[in-house]
């Protein structure tokens, strides 16, 4: 194809295989770098990933490779898809395969644990010299797949990387917007997760849809509460990339975060829930993190603090929603009033 773009995807689970499919159904050639040789190999011979997706035939466009030198350096854009967990490691050892000005985008929506790091932080920290974006939105692997119409936002300080992206994933069932706040676009992926935790927990317990639309309400303030006091603009949270994939996520059992809270709703331990799921579930991760930056930095958290202190401390689903429901902490004020002196607070 005329204008077509190398493009790389690290990352073979469900989210690269679901990005490798429309970047090559838009006619870009593509690379999707994974580590298992026995799963490139089935894919290349059946066109299927049968781990994720086994009703779907992918492009003949996407290629899957393990070879991740020659992926990173024939690609003029490189997307990340790997689990929060992995994603240094893995970007550190392919460190010397980039080059200067190259175009790296993070779709994970995850915080490392050391340092509080987002993934694009890690991206500048690991690969100086490239051109870093990240990319955030209601983008449920499942569903953009069967070209459910939706949107996502690419977030970077760079106009070029923000219009190949535009470029590289724009479609009919694929909108892609453009935002200068990467910090908000990212840390609103990662927070999201949480809540979607919570929810999939209430719905297991029978939640009905008042229950639903205030948890999903009071999430956002709290999300973008703690937002702000990481310095991040509160604006952003009422995007794509902040209240459309809390809702997303808070309301679909497509979610894996929504599947772990409701299968602990329905009695299993959370180590039982996540090895049942057996994909990544950023937001068990990400609660602890969250937990723990809320109590350094003050900040009222009442949903983290409940998730935590059932997923982690053996509460009782019961003990917290009576807990929760007759707080007395701010629990007069709808939105948290800024003290004299202070921005705006949530
Ligand atoms: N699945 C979805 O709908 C969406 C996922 N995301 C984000 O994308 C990121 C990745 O998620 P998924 O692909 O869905 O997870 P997944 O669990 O489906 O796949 C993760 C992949 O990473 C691979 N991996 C794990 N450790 C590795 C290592 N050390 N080296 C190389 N590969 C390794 C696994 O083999 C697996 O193929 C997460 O941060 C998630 O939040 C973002 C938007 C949508
Ligand atoms: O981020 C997602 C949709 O936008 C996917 O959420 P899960 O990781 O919970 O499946």
């Amino acid at each position: 194809m005329e204008n077509a773009i190398q493009t790389t995807v690290l990352g073979g689970g469900s989210f690269g295989t679901a990005m490798a499919q429309v970047l090559a159904e838009n006619g870009h050639p593509v690379r999707l770098w994974m580590r298992s040789a026995e799963q490139a190999e089935a894919i290349r011979h059946t066109r299927i990933n049968h781990q994720y997706f086994p009703e779907l035939e992918l492009d003949s466009l996407v290629e899957p490779t393990t070879d991740m030198g020659g992926a990173i350096e024939q690609a003029e854009l490189v997307f990340v898809a790997l689990p929060s967990k992995v994603f240094r490691d893995v970007i550190r050892n392919a460190a010397g395969h980039f080059r200067d000005q190259q175009m790296v985008v993070s779709l994970t929506k995850g915080i490392e644990r050391d340092g509080f790091r987002l993934m694009s932080q890690v991206l500048k920290e690991e690969l100086p010299g490239t051109r870093v974006g990240v990319l955030s939105g209601p983008n449920l692997a499942g569903e953009l797949v069967q070209h459910e119409i939706t949107a996502s936002v690419i977030a970077s300080e760079d106009r070029e990387l923000r219009e190949r992206v535009q470029q590289a994933l724009g479609n009919a069932y694929f909108r892609i917007y453009a935002n200068l706040d990467v910090y908000g676009v990212e840390l609103g992926g990662a927070l999201k997760n949480i809540y979607a935790v919570v929810s999939g927990l209430a719905d297991a317990r029978g939640m009905g849809e008042n229950t639903k639309s205030m948890l999903i309400t009071r999430s956002l303030a709290e999300m973008s509460r703690f937002a702000v006091s990481m310095g991040a603009n509160p604006m952003t949270f009422l995007g794509l990339a902040g209240v459309g994939d809390l809702i997303v996520t808070c309301s679909s059992s497509l979610s894996r975060n929504y599947r772990v809270g409701y299968a602990v709703g329905q009695g299993s331990t959370l180590d039982e829930a996540v090895t049942e799921l057996g994909q990544v579930a950023e937001g068990v991760r990400t609660l602890e993190l969250v937990h723990e930056k809320a109590i350094e930095l003050d900040v009222y958290m009442p949903l983290v603090r409940g998730l935590y202190q059932i997923l982690y401390r053996g509460a009782s689903i019961t003990d917290v929603v009576g807990a929760l429901m007759n707080a007395t902490q701010n629990s007069d004020v709808e939105f948290i009033l800024p003290r004299q002196g202070e921005g705006s607070a949530i």
